[in-house]
This record gives C-alpha cells, sequence and structure tokens, in this order.
C-alpha cells in the first residue's frame, strides 16, 4: 500500500460571499478537472502553515493560517494513489488572487458549485459546502404545530429542519413534508422515513436499521440522502452507498433515549476522521457546541431542544 499523501485545500472566499476554484492542468494528476486551491503537506509543517504556503505559491495571496475554520476531511483512494484532503475555510485574505502557475481560476457563487467537474475525491467537499452548520429535529406535535416550531427554529438559526414525526401515519408526514416544503421556499427540509415512503421528497433521512437494509442509492439519485448511525460498521455501510452526509448520536447523554451509552467527543473525532463524509453531531448536543463540533471535523450539529420556544 502506497503512502497516503497529505494535502491542504481551501474553500476561499471574497468579501462577495464567491468562492474560488482553480482549473487543474491537463498533465497534473486529475488534470482538467476543477479543484479547491491548495497542496501536499511538507514533512515538520502542520496543515495550516502548508494551506499558508500553498495559496501564496499557487495564487499570490495572504491568510492568517489560524484564522481559517475546517471543513472536512477526505481521505480516498484512487486506483494510482491515496490522497487526504484537508480542506479549510477561508474568509479572510489579502493581494489579489491569480494563477502563479498559470492556472485559470473562477469565483463562482455556491448555487452554481454543482455545474462544475471536480475529482472524485471533492464530492464530500462540496455537500459540506452546500450544507449547513445546524439541522433542527422536529419533536412530536400536532400537524398544525410544525410551521411555528419552524419558525421559532430558523429565528434561532436552524439551517435545515428534519421532519421527524413518527407518532403520524406515512401519508400525513407526506402531506405535512409537501405542505412545509411549499411553505418555506429556499428550505432543505428533511425528511426522516423509510426507503417505501420517501417517494420522490427533495431530502431523505433513513434510521441505521434502515441504512443498514439499503443496497443502492440509485432510487435517490439527484436527491439529498443521508442517514443516522451509531457505529464504524455503520459510517462505512453509509460511506459504501455513497451517502451525502451521516448523523451520528448519541455524542453525550440525551434525556430523548436514556438508555443509548454516549460516544464522547474523543470517539466522535475519532469515528469522524475515518470516513469522509460530512458528519453531524447528535444526541446531548446544542448551537453551544457548534465551535467544538468544528474543531472535532464534524459538519455541524443536530438537534430538537435548544431550537424551540
Ligand atoms: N489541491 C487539491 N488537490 C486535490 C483536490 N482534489 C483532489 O483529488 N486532489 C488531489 C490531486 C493530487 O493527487 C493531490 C494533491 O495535488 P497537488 O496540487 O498538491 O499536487 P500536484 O498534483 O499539483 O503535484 P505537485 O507538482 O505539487 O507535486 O490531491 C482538490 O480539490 N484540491
Ligand atoms: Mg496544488
Amino acid at each position: 500500500m502506497s503512502k497516503v499523501i497529505h494535502v491542504a485545500a481551501a474553500a476561499i472566499f471574497n468579501e462577495s460571499g464567491e468562492l474560488l476554484l482553480a482549473l487543474r492542468h491537463q498533465k497534473q494528476h486529475q488534470g482538467g478537472l476543477w479543484e479547491f486551491p491548495g497542496g501536499k503537506v511538507e514533512a515538520g509543517e502542520t496543515v495550516r502553515d502548508a494551506l499558508a504556503r500553498e495559496l501564496q505559491e499557487e495564487l499570490g495571496i495572504e491568510i492568517d493560517p489560524l484564522a481559517t475554520t475546517p471543513l472536512i476531511q477526505v481521505p480516498y483512494h484512487y486506483p494510482d494513489k491515496s490522497v487526504l484532503l484537508d480542506v479549510y475555510r477561508v474568509n479572510r485574505f489579502s493581494g489579489e488572487a491569480y494563477g502563479r502557475e498559470g492556472q485559470p481560476l473562477k469565483w463562482i457563487q455556491l448555487s452554481e458549485l454543482t455545474d462544475y467537474h471536480f475529482p472524485a475525491a471533492n464530492q464530500p467537499i462540496v455537500n459540506a459546502l452546500l450544507l449547513p452548520a445546524t439541522i433542527a429535529i422536529t419533536p412530536a406535535l400536532a400537524p398544525q404545530e410544525y410551521s411555528d416550531f419552524i419558525d421559532t427554529a430558523l429565528l434561532k438559526g436552524a439551517g435545515a429542519v428534519m421532519l421527524r414525526a413518527k407518532h403520524l401515519s406515512d401519508a400525513e408526514q407526506l402531506s405535512l413534508y409537501t405542505a412545509l416544503s411549499a411553505a418555506y421556499e429556499g428550505l432543505l427540509l428533511i425528511w426522516n422515513t423509510s426507503i417505501e415512503a420517501a417517494n420522490t421528497v427533495a431530502s431523505v433521512h433513513l434510521s441505521s436499521d434502515r441504512l443498514m437494509q439499503l443496497d443502492n442509492r440509485a432510487d435517490f439519485k439527484g436527491r439529498w440522502l443521508s442517514a443516522s448511525c451509531h457505529s464504524s460498521e455503520q459510517i462505512k455501510q453509509a460511506e459504501r452507498l455513497g451517502l451525502d452526509y451521516i448523523t451520528l448520536s448519541p455524542v453525550q447523554q440525551t434525556a430523548s433515549h436514556p438508555d443509548a451509552s454516549p460516544l464522547g467527543w474523543d470517539e466522535f473525532r475519532r469515528l469522524v476522521s475515518e470516513t469522509r463524509l460530512p458528519v453531524y453531531a447528535l444526541g446531548g448536543v446544542s448551537v453551544d457546541d457548534l465551535e467544538k463540533t468544528i474543531e472535532a471535523g464534524g459538519q455541524g450539529i443536530a438537534a430538537i431542544s435548544g431550537f424551540r420556544c
């Protein structure tokens, strides 16, 4: 097995909120595809220092390495090499970016990201950029109470809402999901449901049992597909099926599942480091844990409490 190449890469945003892409030269590995600027971490260098050096060498810009935020780590095996892409968000830089190695650059809107062709390892990075940092999960409510919950959750900073309404029939849940999607245009509304009931809704979340029963994601092409994971085996299945993201729980003791033993933050960090998928911390966590979650390599947090009145 050849050595893993550790790569520091950057999702660089300018003041207008545009994202910088660079085109890899035809003769490079994964040539002719778009990339997030960066390069190999050298011996004795921290990843953030490597990032600052690469951005200076490739783009002629200066960054403060400590002002960057971890976005995602992607371990990926190409047939000819294994890489670990260590991707950071960069929101501040000085100088004007230009292709110092002759590579074309492009500032794009996030909404255009899916129009570009990237190396296969970049799919989780694209997802991480498109997904929010927080997901509010609905408690069991009467159907007419969900829009109040969503209004409050959005005010409290929720970036997406997961409809989890197991006390309602599949048909009731589907009509609720349909009505709420129409009422909250532009909101990522995720339906926690079964493979069979999922119909054609835009975003489906599976329990870990349902995840283990799924063979492939062909029926979910072009839609968000995610799952709840509690173990390394389940995470591997989610990765094998090419899911878009997962929740990992319970990170801490939680009133809703008092018998489940918590993973703790060290185990959360370890499990996250083994997968390329974006991971939300779930179970006994709140927005107050967001910074800790992101430093531990997570995408963000998912929670019920903390998003209610
Ligand atoms: N910088 C960067 N590399 C990526 C991305 N996606 C992806 O698979 N890679 C791979 C391609 C390369 O095999 C490896 C690192 O590329 P690199 O820019 O450091 O190295 P290079 O191929 O330019 O070669 P070198 O001349 O710097 O030695 O990571 C990405 O988005 N950005
Ligand atoms: Mg490079």
